[in-house]
């Protein structure tokens, strides 16, 4: 096979988190972003030792998967979902298959429990990031996610299936607003503008709604009407005001602005005030409540959180008069889920933030038993005076850092439970646990993001005796 070469074939299988694999003349291509059966041409693109990838030209012929329509109008323009038009049973089949070939490559002996599904298939997201831009280069104000495979590119999704009508009656009306104003959106490249994201959180349980506004502070700079803007609140309080008079199925409790000048493409905050009411929402998970802040990580999917938790609480097993570590413990909805019934739980988050918000989770709830500390784990581990009997890991995607990992190995606890959202980093990071002496005991993926490519997987180690 030559690089350019122009090829078609059949998607025999997709690997996680995308990438589908063609087999032309006995060798495997990659070609990202297909359905598994679909029949498609591609143009291969790289060849690496006898490794090949094809960049997609065109789906020939759709799968025998693609049994249904597509639910939203940006499918197939828009990055975030790529499985709508299958059913989500083959979709529960895909994944379960991509994360139990990731965990044979690197363990053979284990038990494999299959996948659970999200409750709820649409609207599911408790939480939205989306990004201003223009839909073209020089084309109309945009509000919402990059168009696929664009870096520039956004689609205003104001018909996303995959959160509630709120979202979308929210995007709208700050669009609206936005584009009225002539206030132009932050350019990656040059630096300039001012709108750069907007944020919304909507509890499932609560309903309560919080909406943060991300700026530069540049607002002068990008005044293009006759406005005098000089005044912040001149521009943001009619925006208040027609936010709350939305007929929103939700209950808005929190209107936030905030600044960040920093030139990476990240929702973050140099400064930030209250616009309105308060600056969290409360949700509910597994009879607990937990105050969620702006910026704390917090599970997407609240219904299938409550799966998630519950598979983790079973694969922990007896907590009694045990002490447990929660590490990467976020808002610390999993030492805190545990605490009841165990000794102590501690719990290490890096957001100083989520932190914060953990400890006020424990009060709320009556736990006295949790303690939470701020830092990175690779360090914070060196200081931990307790002697763990249990350890639950929850690592962000790239996994645990290799140092980290060693020390946490050094612990020799029986039992650990790693939660992990990229099971490929699962797959790196179980392969160093089995070379020190630990087993696979049982893996469980579950399914947090229908429609997406995107999958959980709970995993139980165990020391070997
Ligand atoms: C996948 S989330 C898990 C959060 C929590 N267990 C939950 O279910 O809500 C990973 C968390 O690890 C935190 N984190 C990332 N790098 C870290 C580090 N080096 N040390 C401590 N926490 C870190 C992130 O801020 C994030 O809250």
């Amino acid at each position: 096979m030559k690089k350019g070469q122009i090829y078609e074939g059949i998607v025999q299988r997709v690997d996680f988190p995308n990438k589908g694999v063609v087999e032309i003349e006995g060798n495997k291509v990659i070609v990202k972003n297909v359905v598994p059966g679909q029949k498609i041409s591609f143009a291969v693109n790289k060849k690496r030792a006898e490794k090949y990838e094809g960049k997609l030209l065109e789906v020939l012929e759709k799968s025998p998967l693609e049994t249904r329509e597509k639910v939203c109008k940006h499918f197939g323009n828009c990055g975030g979902c790529s499985y709508q038009t299958m059913p989500y049973e083959d979709q529960l089949e895909m994944k379960k298959g991509q994360v139990k070939r990731l965990i044979d490559s690197v363990c053979k002996e284990y038990e494999f429990e299959g996948i659970l599904a999200s409750p709820t298939e649409w609207g599911y997201r408790n939480k939205m990031e989306f990004s201003f831009g223009d839909e073209y280069k020089g084309g109309p104000l945009a509000l919402g996610l990059h168009k696929k495979g664009s870096f520039h590119d956004i689609l205003t999704v104001d018909d996303c299936a995959i959160v509630d009508k709120d979202y979308n009656m929210i995007l709208n009306c700050v669009l609206k607003f936005a584009s009225d104003h002539g206030l132009d959106y932050y350019h990656k490249l040059s630096h300039t503008g001012y709108l750069r994201h907007l944020l919304v959180r909507k509890a499932v349980k609560t309903q309560e709604i919080l909406i943060n506004l991300i700026t530069t502070s540049q607002l002068e700079e990008v005044r293009e009407s006759g406005e005098n803007y000089n005044d912040k609140d001149s521009i943001f309080q009619p925006l208040v005001e027609q936010l709350r008079k939305l007929p929103l199925q939700g209950n808005i409790v929190g209107i936030l602005h905030t600044n960040n000048d920093s030139q990476a493409d990240v929702v973050k905050s140099d400064y930030m005030e209250v616009l309105y009411g308060r600056d969290y929402i409360y949700e509910e998970l597994l009879g607990l409540k937990f105050k969620i802040s702006t910026f704390s990580f917090f599970q997407t999917n609240s219904l299938g959180a409550e799966v998630l938790y519950s598979k983790v609480r079973e694969y922990v097993g007896e907590t009694k008069d045990r002490t447990i570590f929660d590490l990467y413990s976020g808002t610390g909805t999993i030492a805190q889920l545990l605490a009841p019934v165990a000794k102590k739980v501690t719990g290490v988050e890096i957001v100083e933030e989520a932190v914060e918000a953990a400890r006020e989770n424990a009060s709320l709830n009556g736990l006295s038993n949790c303690e939470f500390i701020a830092g990175d784990v690779l360090k914070v581990i060196d200081s931990l005076k307790d002697k763990p009997d249990i350890i639950v890991l929850d690592p962000p995607r790239d996994g645990i850092h290799p140092k980290a990992l060693d020390k946490i190995i050094d612990f020799s606890v029986k039992r650990i439970v790693y939660i992990s959202c990229k099971p490929t980093s699962l797959a790196r990071d179980l392969d160093v646990f089995l070379a020190k002496g630990y087993e696979v005991e049982k893996v469980c993926a579950v399914d947090m993001f229908p429609g997406t490519v995107h999958v959980e997987t709970v995993c139980l180690l165990s020391k070997k005796a």
